[in-house]
């Protein structure tokens, strides 16, 4: 039976290069899937990973039917045994419902990958949509640390090292820390309490955390 599978995680777990694994092994036994992203950091039209490698994609744009443009694709005798979707938290609740139905309607597996929550660690309208509709949601077994050296569940958006809480629900970046604003992958505990690496090593606490009283532990 065809799956809409979500393999999701943090970011920097990993997931898009299962995707371009996925890929390499059907490819490698003669199938041809069909690759859909959205607003990869490599660019538009792109799957990469962190580890170098990429590969061309179909670039979703907002509103766009991937149901009817996988139809289209295959009614002009075109292949398509497979479908990835990557960085599909930023694809629209009602291209999720597509994605189904491209599952139950033409019988083709769906691999969905991407993170499921901001870095409010609120859900994206596109995760949550999957994490209702899929058939399977598998957590990424490479765990991403956070600084603390606990299991990274959370991510956060730093501008500068510091972790913010206001701001678009979407901006591209990286866990690289030499762009101004970008992101870092935090236990609960440090997201809650807002302590980065860099806070952490500055010993700088966020203004929302109240201050230990040692004395009244005794
Ligand atoms: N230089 C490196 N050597 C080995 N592994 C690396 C290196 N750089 C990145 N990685 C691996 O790649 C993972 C990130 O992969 P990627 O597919 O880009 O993540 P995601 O799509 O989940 O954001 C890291 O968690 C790490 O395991
Ligand atoms: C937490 C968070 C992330 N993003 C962006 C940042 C990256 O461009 C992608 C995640 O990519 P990855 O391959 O999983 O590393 O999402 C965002 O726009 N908003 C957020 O809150």
């Amino acid at each position: 039976m065809p799956e809409l599978v979500f393999f999701s995680g943090t970011m920097d777990c990993g997931k898009s290069t299962l995707a371009l694994q996925i890929e390499h092994n059907r490819s490698a036994r003669g199938l041809q899937g069909m690759i859909f992203t959205r607003d990869d950091r490599a660019g538009e039209g792109k799957l990469s990973s962190r580890l170098g490698l990429v590969t061309d994609a179909v670039e979703v744009e907002e509103d766009q039917d991937v149901y009817a443009y996988l139809v289209e694709h295959l009614s002009r005798g075109g292949r398509a045994d497979y479908v990835i979707a990557d960085e599909a938290q930023f694809l629209a609740p009602e291209q999720i419902d597509q994605l189904a139905r491209v599952v139950d309607d033409l019988d083709i597996d769906v691999f969905a990958f991407g993170i499921t929550t901001d870095f409010r660690s609120k859900l994206f309208p596109g995760s949550q949509r999957l994490v209702e509709l899929a058939d399977r949601v598998e957590v990424l077994q490479v765990e991403a640390l956070c600084w603390c050296g606990a299991r990274a569940t959370h991510n956060a958006r730093t501008i500068g090292g510091r972790m913010v809480v206001e701001g678009a629900q979407v901006v591209v970046g990286d866990v690289d820390q030499s762009e101004d604003i970008g992101y870092e992958v935090l236990c609960r505990r440090h997201h809650s309490r807002r302590t980065t690496a860099a806070t952490a090593r500055a010993g700088v606490l966020s203004p929302d955390v109240l201050p230990v009283d040692t004395a009244a532990r005794g």
